[in-house]
């Protein structure tokens, strides 16, 4: 596991109280922003502020062997505070995609095309944007009319392969300044040729058409455009936008380092400058790696590394990977055949071959037996099985759990609730540990099916359905137990969570009290209990409310909140 502190130090973090730049007295009133510079007076502050704002920032980028460049805290970051904000060097469709407008990047039937290129666009509007007509409609019209030739209309489409690269490569003319930051990224190109098919795919559909069909010999090598595909492979981001995701890369943002428990989590603007904000989901200490996850939380180990591996091109030694029960969630976990509580886990989850599987009771490995609770740390279990499978004879297991999920989120068969709980009740601890990252899931869109369920906050108590309820409320808090230790503090998915947890949780109070199961004072409580519950949510996805298409959940969290708060405000009258 690496070392989360930073030990190079590039001078911009010292506790040292230096003095107060205008005028070179004793400095004691530290810049809020980035905590690295003091100053006499506040006057001095604002007459500095004009060349500190260049360098008023809460990290610092460090480099080592391990990650290559990274960013680091300068000052301890508080939960929940925005630590930068990035505008793209470049934006695009992703490399395989259907037929897109190429400015507003909405799904195509093919009905128009650009007049000047012939790609298919969504309209003349569109098709004048300069984010389309200043750059690849340019280059289009010097070569043999490829737009036109699109006519499957739901097939990924080759011909989109080249767009970002192209609106890359361009940036060298139009925007040196951010040409220059793009050639400092991680390429990997050594690494990339070694991927079989990868670089002559990228030859053939990028490299040689830019070069000979667009006729931009004079302008770049093949090099130059591989090392643009790499840049885009290693650093891009997914971008949210109407129909699909598109990808962006950027500066800063594509300068945080991975962590399977990452320590930020981030917005991106769904407006046309694709702002990115990054935000600490938990507390970050000075001299702590900020760090992103690159891969999907809910996935388990040798899922995510696999994917890193082959997207990003490193092999994840992080604290969660070197884990096998991944901080106790077993979130790997299958069933094991031979005894009553085991679960069969990796034995070397940072084996890059494949590894044998062993029982979470084997003499030994000394992991918390899970049989007993969902997130159980119970002492070593008395039982003692030896049993071990293959990774094959599990991918076999997990392919075909796989399967049956894909099938039932097909299915139009009986309503989303039935259809869920019948694959929790199929799987959950009989095939797959209950936090399977298969079944979480199926829990997490349970949640939301269950959240269409119930009913609003001011309904009469006839409707209430205990059971429904207890069950919804039980499903969020265990997605929650587990969002505790993959994904912790104050990220989306538990904004989400919390959201869903607060009806249920809400109306079997309510019920308690209206059957005099409970008095008022246990009802305030449990309505102040889902304030919180909601708070946090609200302070989560305020964020999303201004970037992305989630903002109409945080329209509804407000709602629930006012709703709950007059509740609270008539018992206390
Ligand atoms: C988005 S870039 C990050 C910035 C990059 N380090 C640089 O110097 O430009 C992703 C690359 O950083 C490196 N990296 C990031 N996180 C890492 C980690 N946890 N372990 C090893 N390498 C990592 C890998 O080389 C990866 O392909």
């Amino acid at each position: 596991m690496v070392n989360k502190s930073c030990t190079e130090d590039n001078g911009q973090s010292t506790n040292k109280a230096l003095p107060c730049p205008i005028c070179k007295k004793v400095a004691d009133k530290k810049c809020s922003g980035c905590h690295n510079i003091s100053y006499c007076s506040s006057e001095h502050q604002k007459k500095h502020w004009k060349i500190h704002k260049n360098e008023c920032r809460m990290f610092a980028v460090k480099r080592n062997e391990i990650y290559g460049r990274y960013l680091v805290a300068t000052r301890d970051i508080p939960q929940g505070t925005v630590i930068f904000t990035d505008e793209p060097i470049a934006t695009g469709p992703k490399r395989c995609t259907y037929p897109v407008c190429l400015t507003c990047y909405k799904q195509l039937d093919g009905s128009y095309r650009c007049s000047k290129c012939t790609f298919p666009m969504c309209s003349e509007e569109c098709e004048q944007d300069p984010i389309h007509a200043d750059n690849e409609c340019v280059i289009f019209q010097r070569g043999l009319p490829v737009g036109s030739k699109i006519s499957n209309f739901n097939a990924m489409c080759p011909a989109y392969e080249c767009i970002t690269a192209l609106r890359c490569l361009l940036l060298k003319e139009r925007n040196p300044c951010k040409w220059e930051k793009l050639l400092t990224m991680e390429h990997h190109n050594e690494l990339r040729k070694s991927v079989p098919g990868l670089w002559n795919r990228n030859h053939v559909n990028v490299v040689k058409l830019l070069l000979e069909w667009y006729k931009m010999k004079d302008d770049f090598d093949e090099e130059t455009i591989h090392s643009v595909l790499g840049y885009i492979d290693v650093n891009c981001f997914e971008i949210k936008c109407k129909d699909l995701e598109i990808c962006g890369v950027y500066r800063d943002g594509g300068l945080m380092s991975h962590d399977c428990v990452p320590n930020t989590h981030h917005a991106i603007s769904i407006s046309e400058d694709h702002k990115m904000f990054v935000r600490s989901s938990v507390p970050i200490k000075k001299g702590e790696i900020i760090t992103t996850s690159y891969a999907n939380q809910l996935r388990g180990t040798r899922e995510r590394r696999a994917f890193l591996k082959e997207t990003k091109y490193f092999d994840c030694v992080c604290g969660r990977c070197e884990d096998r029960t991944e901080f106790a969630t077993y979130l790997s976990g299958v069933k094991c055949t031979e005894c009553a509580t085991g679960y069969l886990l990796p034995k070397e989850p940072l084996s890059v071959n494949s590894t044998e599987w062993t029982c979470t009771n084997a003499p030994e490995v000394h992991v918390p037996n899970s049989g007993d609770g969902i997130l159980s740390n119970s002492k070593h279990s008395a039982i003692s099985c030896n049993k071990t499978m293959k990774e094959e004879q599990i991918y076999t297991i997990l392919k075909k759990a796989h399967r049956d999920i894909e099938e039932s989120s097909r299915s139009t068969a009986g309503s989303p609730v039935s259809r869920l709980e019948r694959l929790l009740k199929k799987y959950s601890g009989k095939i797959l540990h209950p936090n399977h990252s298969l079944l979480l899931t199926v829990i997490k869109d349970l949640n939301y099916a269950y959240a269409e369920l119930h009913v609003g906050v001011d309904s009469s108590k006839d409707e209430v359905d205990l059971d429904r309820l207890n069950r919804s409320k039980a499903l969020c808090m265990q997605l929650l137990s587990a969002l505790d230790m993959i994904d912790p503090g104050l990220t989306r998915p538990r904004g989400v969570t919390l959201y869903q947890l607060s009806t249920p949780d809400f109306q079997i109070a309510r019920y308690k009290f209206q059957k005099k199961e409970i008095g008022v004072q246990e009802y305030r409580a449990s309505i102040e209990k889902v304030l919180t519950y909601l708070q946090t949510s609200k302070e989560i996805l305020e964020l999303d409310k201004i970037v992305t298409p989630n903002a109409h959940m945080y329209g509804k969290i407000v709602n629930q909140f006012d709703a709950f708060q007059n509740i609270l405000k008539s018992l206390n009258n």
